[in-house]
């Protein structure tokens, strides 16, 4: 698949809840993929941490690469690592629709930026909570996407910072409507309104998704919320 039909097949989404896999059952990685293809999810995030840019270990290209002939789904990778530009290529390989990674870890991204989008794939750039959105600026042209942080990276379960709402705000006034956005941490029923309203498009949701007995029902309500606040589309 070229760039431009992975842009629109994640176009077609928005807005559009992503679960984050680092909350599901590792034990059935399969059949948790499978129903969440039941249950309606188009998008999955992936969340790669390697220990140094994030104090905690996931999981890495072997296993995205091991599920990717499982499904279909939207294949979006959150690379919290210190050096992505060295495993670049195992999560081409991998087969990853989308690569984020940290303007953190990354602090001149132009190359980076170039080389994933290169090779077809939507490039993300991410940044934390304490990092404003003035960092990033200068590269909104080079991105599809900018992934917004609402925890501090590295863990699932934590909760919303409240200052992401205001800092969305800035984000999408800052982007205008060609970058895609999205927020990632704490998010769920109670908490999705606000960056909903500031502008955000994409949801990734871990806790609010794996916490439930019905993956299909949380999913749907936060869709609802995320289509009656955010910003309207016209796929
Ligand atoms: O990138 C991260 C954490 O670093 C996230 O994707 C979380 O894994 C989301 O989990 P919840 O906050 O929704 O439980
Ligand atoms: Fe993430």
């Amino acid at each position: 698949m070229d760039h431009s039909t992975r842009k629109q097949k994640l176009r077609a989404c928005l807005p559009t809840i992503a679960p984050s896999m680092l909350k599901c059952d590792y034990g059935n990685l399969q059949a948790e993929i499978e129903q969440l293809t039941r249950d309606g999810a188009q998008v999955l995030h992936w969340d790669v941490m390697d220990g140094h840019f994030v104090p905690n270990l996931s999981y890495g290209a072997l296993l995205l690469k091991s599920l990717r002939n499982k499904t279909d789904l939207f294949y979006d990778a959150h690379l919290m690592i210190s050096d992505p530009d060295r495993y670049l290529d195992d999560y081409l390989d991998a087969g990853c629709d989308a690569i984020t990674f940290h303007i953190e870890a990354v602090p001149e991204p132009t190359a980076l930026l170039k080389r994933i989008k290169d090779a077809g794939v939507l490039a993300g750039l991410s940044f934390n909570p304490q990092t404003p959105v003035s960092a990033i600026e200068p590269f909104f042209g080079e991105t599809d996407l900018v992934l917004l942080m609402s925890v501090e990276p590295g863990f699932g379960g934590q909760s919303f910072i409240e200052s992401s709402v205001e800092k969305m705000q800035q984000l999408r006034t800052a982007a205008g409507l060609d970058v895609i956005l999205s927020i990632d941490g704490g998010i769920g029923p109670d908490t999705l309104s606000g960056p909903a309203r500031s502008g955000a498009d994409l949801y990734v949701a871990g806790s609010s998704v794996f916490g439930e007995e019905d993956y299909g029902v949380a999913i749907r309500e936060m869709e609802t919320l995320a289509r009656d606040q955010g910003p309207t589309y016209s796929n």
